[in-house]
Order: structure tokens, then C-alpha cells, then sequence
């Protein structure tokens, strides 16, 4: 089988949501420049849930996850078509701020970025951004808190970010991005730096942060989809006619993306067929 096959006229049959959307993501097309990179991925994102998002390198995983707080504005090239609601407010609407569509939609990336500050500077950092008028202290420890460090850190708050582990910096990531109590929480292969200790300790943290906000999660480890996500969405690339273009493949309850997928193509990639 060809698992890089023609699937230009495929859609994926569309996942049907069994809580409430904070997310609705609803991509047509997703181009950089005159290269469609992404195609027909609707992934709705459910409330306290872990939504995981698997492929092949290249399929889109980070290009649609970066669509979902306008991170990819900042890439000149880039161009959505679609919708993503937050809220039944589309993020992409002429009005809207993306600093604030970050304050509610936070991001996580894949490797450990603490700035060059204090730890305790580094989860104020967003709150500051947001001219938050409350207990910052109070607002700083909580977060420190949710992201399993504060007993770690509560004695050096004024050490640098980046004196802390590998792990550590990458929970101290996690803390900034939720210090300003975000809905949803991007993450974009979070663990891929880090070693097996550190990476189970943030899957066991992704659970935790699930009762609070809604994680969409990238990974390339499955073993990590299967532990993490409650729901998983698998895409694919479609190479008809000379293009690379990602499309959802299918998106389901994990356990079903794993044991019992609808399509032969995400059998084949679960069972390691492909990569
Ligand atoms: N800034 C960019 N400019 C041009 N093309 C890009 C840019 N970023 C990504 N692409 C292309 O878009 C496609 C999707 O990339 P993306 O990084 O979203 O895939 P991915 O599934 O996350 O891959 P990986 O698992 O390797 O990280 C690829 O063909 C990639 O080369």
C-alpha cells in the first residue's frame, strides 16, 4: 500500500463532539505562499479534554495548531482559509486583537523557551502583557502551582529561568502560559526535548491541566497520544498532483484511533507501517 497515496478528493467523515467546543476549527485551506500546505481539517476542540494531533512529518500538525491563537500571522507567506471559533467569535475576524486571542489561547512550544529573566518575571511576563490589575504575586504562585514547579522554585523565585533543568524550564513554560488563565492550551510537541523522566512528569501534568483548560496537544510519540489524549485527530498527506497538501485523515475517541479506525490508512500508521 502507498501510504503517500492519492487522496486529493478525500474528506474526512466529520468527528462528532460528545461535550461542549471551545475551539472550533474549521480549515479549508491553510497556504504559505502558493504552496497549500494544509486542506479540509475540521477539528473541533472539546472542553476539558486532551484533543492530540498525529501524522507524518509534514502533514500539518504544527501549521494547524499555530493557526489556532494566530501564531502563523506572524509569517508573512502564511494564508488561512476557514474558520476558527472561540467562542462563536472567529479568531480571524478584522477586529480582533492577536495579543488577546493569546491571553485566552496560550501556547506551549517544543522547546523549553524561558526568557532570559527571573522565574518569577517569566510567569508574570503575560500577566504584565495584560495590564492585570489583581494580586500578581498570588496569580504567580498559582500557576507555579498548576505546573507541578513551585515546590521546586518557591525559594529562588528570583533566579534565573534559565538555570533551571531541561524539564523544569519547560514547566516553567507551561506556568507563564497559564498565569493568565487561558481556555485552551497549545501545545506543540512539548516533551520532544526532553529526556523520559522529565517527559512523563509533563504528561502526568497535561492530565492535571485538563480539568482546567482544554489542551490541544501535537506529538510525534503515539505511546504519548495514547496515554495523554482523550480524543485523537490523525492526518495525512496527499501528494496528487506534484503538491504536499496535509488533510485530516480522521479524528476520533483515542481508543478508536488506536483499536478500531474507521480508515486503512490510520491502521497503517498506528501499527508503525509508516512514519
Ligand atoms: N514558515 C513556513 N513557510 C513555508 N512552508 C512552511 C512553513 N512552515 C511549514 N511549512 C510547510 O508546511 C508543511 C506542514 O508543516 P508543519 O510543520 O505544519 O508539519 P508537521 O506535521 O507539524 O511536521 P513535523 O511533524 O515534521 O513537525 C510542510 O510541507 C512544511 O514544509
Amino acid at each position: 500500500m502507498n501510504h503517500h497515496a492519492d487522496t486529493g478528493s478525500f474528506i474526512a467523515k466529520p468527528y462528532q463532539p460528545t461535550g461542549p467546543v471551545v475551539l472550533d476549527c474549521q480549515v479549508k485551506n491553510i497556504y504559505y505562499g502558493d504552496f497549500r500546505a494544509v486542506r479540509d481539517t475540521i477539528v473541533p476542540i472539546e472542553k476539558n479534554k486532551v484533543t492530540g494531533f498525529i501524522g507524518p512529518s509534514g502533514c500539518g500538525k504544527s501549521t494547524v495548531l499555530r493557526s489556532m491563537n494566530r501564531m502563523n500571522d506572524l509569517i508573512d507567506s502564511f494564508r488561512f482559509e476557514g474558520s476558527i471559533q472561540y467562542h462563536n467569535h472567529d479568531i480571524y475576524g478584522k477586529k480582533v486583537d492577536a495579543v488577546v486571542v493569546r491571553r485566552y489561547i496560550g501556547m506551549v512550544f517544543q522547546l523549553p523557551n524561558p526568557f532570559s529573566m527571573s522565574i518569577y518575571d517569566n510567569v508574570a511576563f503575560g500577566l504584565r502583557l495584560n495590564a492585570f490589575k489583581g494580586d500578581e504575586a498570588e496569580m504567580v504562585e498559582r500557576a507555579l502551582k498548576r505546573a507541578a514547579l513551585w515546590n521546586d522554585v518557591k525559594d529562588k523565585l528570583k533566579n534565573s529561568g534559565l538555570s533551571l533543568s531541561g524539564g523544569q524550564q519547560q514547566r516553567l513554560c507551561i506556568a507563564r502560559a497559564i498565569a493568565t488563565e487561558p481556555d485552551v492550551l497549545l501545545m506543540d510537541e512539548p516533551c520532544s526535548a526532553l529526556d523520559p523522566i522529565a517527559t512523563r512528569q509533563i504528561e502526568e501534568l497535561m492530565v492535571e491541566l485538563k480539568e482546567h483548560y482544554s489542551v490541544a496537544l501535537v506529538t510525534h510519540n503515539m505511546q504519548q497520544a495514547m496515554r495523554v489524549a482523550d480524543v485523537t485527530a490523525f492526518m495525512g498527506v496527499d501528494i496528487s498532483k506534484g503538491c504536499r497538501t496535509g488533510h485530516l485523515v480522521e479524528m476520533a475517541e483515542t481508543r478508536k484511533i488506536f483499536e478500531s479506525p474507521d480508515q486503512a490508512l490510520t491502521r497503517a500508521y498506528v501499527n508503525g507501517e509508516f512514519s
